[in-house]
């Protein structure tokens, strides 16, 4: 059985996290729950840093918040000296509510709405991953009329194919992010850019995709990007001081995934660009990357009660939880595996075989197909691990479901860092049937 972080089994045979007893965590809070183990995500910040200091390279570790967002993880993120990464107005917002130093914060997206772009000037952001040529017109626009100046990086796809689920890879050609760096976009970007009086091209920008397990296809995209880098050296005369090489970073979710070290990555793609500068005489550039499942991914444990349950003789029997694709959509979404426990019964066999289903009205509601858990019993907490990465972030009210709480785990202490959505919740934004009547127009 593969456990995470701090996870243990106590004396009564119950799964704790960050020290604290699962079981008790449910009947503080509830049911579904997902509970973050906070030393975990700090242990991985301090290792991509501590990799970055061991090489003597000036970095900035930005954590990609799209992985989970909220005022509490930013707050963590901050004290671990963490840049981030937004990737829309509400998480901008959500950084500013957590009182983010906004000179950390890189703003990206690949369709930007003038009003986010203004509200990111407004905000003074570190930076804007600039994507697209309507991009640049727009922060060229919005720089001018409020006379303020702004950092960007190029977002380009370096052509590399990553290995890893086709809707999660990004850097190849036939992507809809970024300027394609071999057709000359990425030039024209740059021409377009670099000379404006209010905008200061600091480098470049790439993202390869997620959950990549070998460091072939970062490589790659390293060489490719530091080529260009002293193509406009030579061309231009002109110095990328950053280069950020984006996440990706695979973690381990079953026995059968095997990612390397987080560190790993990092030596990886430092090593192309130290070499490549010294045989060009380039100066080193500072290197950033943004990793968000590799933070947060397996610190995530979401905890379940069982309920119904159901044999499909000869074929398998299911057993469902409290929750679902509602709380976690990646399973019907990319085919993503998960393991489960039963996390009140950690010490009997967990060896029956079922497939977990939420509670959603969809056959393609399986959490799990082939989990392993104690012999079900109705009230049973089945915990599934690696769920902090894409989880609630991607969550929705399907069916009319509330979202889970979230609580944070550590040293033995927990906190609600995001409430369990309620009834009320669910219908706050609707409008109930006024002035229209029946055959009224509008
Ligand atoms: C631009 C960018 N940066 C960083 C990330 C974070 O990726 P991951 O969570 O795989 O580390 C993503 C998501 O894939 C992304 O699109
Ligand atoms: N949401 C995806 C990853 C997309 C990353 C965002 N660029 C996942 O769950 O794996």
């Amino acid at each position: 059985m593969l456990l995470y972080g701090t996870q243990e089994v106590n004396e009564k045979g119950h799964l704790t996290i960050g020290g604290v007893d699962s079981v008790d965590l449910v009947n503080t809070y509830g049911t579904p729950l997902i509970a973050y183990d906070i030393a975990l995500f700090r242990e991985r910040a301090r290792a991509f840093k501590e990799t970055f200091r061991a090489e003597g390279i000036q970095a900035q570790v930005a954590y990609a918040s799209k992985a989970f967002s909220s005022i509490a993880i930013y707050e963590v993120a901050q004290q671990e000296g963490l840049s981030l990464d937004v990737v829309s107005g509400g998480e901008l917002y959500t950084a500013v509510q957590a009182g983010f130093p906004r000179e950390r914060i890189h703003f990206h997206g690949n369709n930007k709405s003038e009003a986010e772009l203004e509200y990111a000037f407004a905000e003074k952001v570190g930076c804007i991953v600039v994507d697209n040529f309507l991009e640049i017109e727009l922060i060229k626009r919005i720089s001018a009329l409020r006379k303020q100046e702004m950092d960007v990086l190029i977002r380009v796809t370096p052509g590399v194919e990553a290995h890893t689920h086709n809707y999660i890879t990004t850097g190849q050609e036939d992507s809809k992010f970024g300027f394609d760096l071999k057709n000359g976009q990425a030039d024209e970007a740059f021409y377009r850019l670099h000379n404006d009086d209010y905008i200061r091209v600091l480098g470049m920008h790439c993202h390869i995709g997620s959950q990549i397990f070998e460091t072939t296809a970062f490589r790659f995209a390293a060489e490719a990007l530091m080529n260009k880098m002293i193509m406009w050296r030579d061309e231009y005369n002109f110095i990328c001081s950053v280069l950020n090489l984006g996440g990706g970073f695979g973690i381990r979710y079953t026995e059968e995934d095997a990612p390397l070290a987080p560190a790993k990555y990092v030596e990886e793609m430092a090593s192309v660009v130290l070499s490549m500068t010294r045989q060009h005489q380039y100066p080193m550039p500072e290197i950033w990357i943004e990793p968000g499942r590799s933070l947060v991914g397996d610190a995530g444990t979401t905890l379940y009660k069982l309920g119904s349950m159901k044999e499909v003789p000869e074929i398998r029997t299911y057993v469902a939880v409290d929750g679902g694709m509602s709380d976690n959509i990646r399973p019907a979404l990319y085919g993503a595996e998960y393991t489960a426990v039963t996390a009140n019964r950690m010490n009997e066999p967990q060896t029956t075989e079922v497939t977990i289903a939420g509670k959603c009205c969809e056959s393609g509601d399986k959490l799990i197909e082939h989990a392993l858990i104690a012999r079900p019993k109705e009230d049973d907490i089945i915990a599934t691990f690696c769920t902090g990465a894409y989880s609630y972030s991607m969550a929705s009210n399907y069916n009319r479901l509330p979202r889970p709480a979230v609580v944070f785990v550590e040293d033995g202490l927990h906190q609600l860092v995001i409430r369990r959505e309620t009834y009320e919740d669910i219908t706050r934004l609707d409008v109930p049937l006024q002035a229209v009547k029946r055959g009224d127009t509008i």
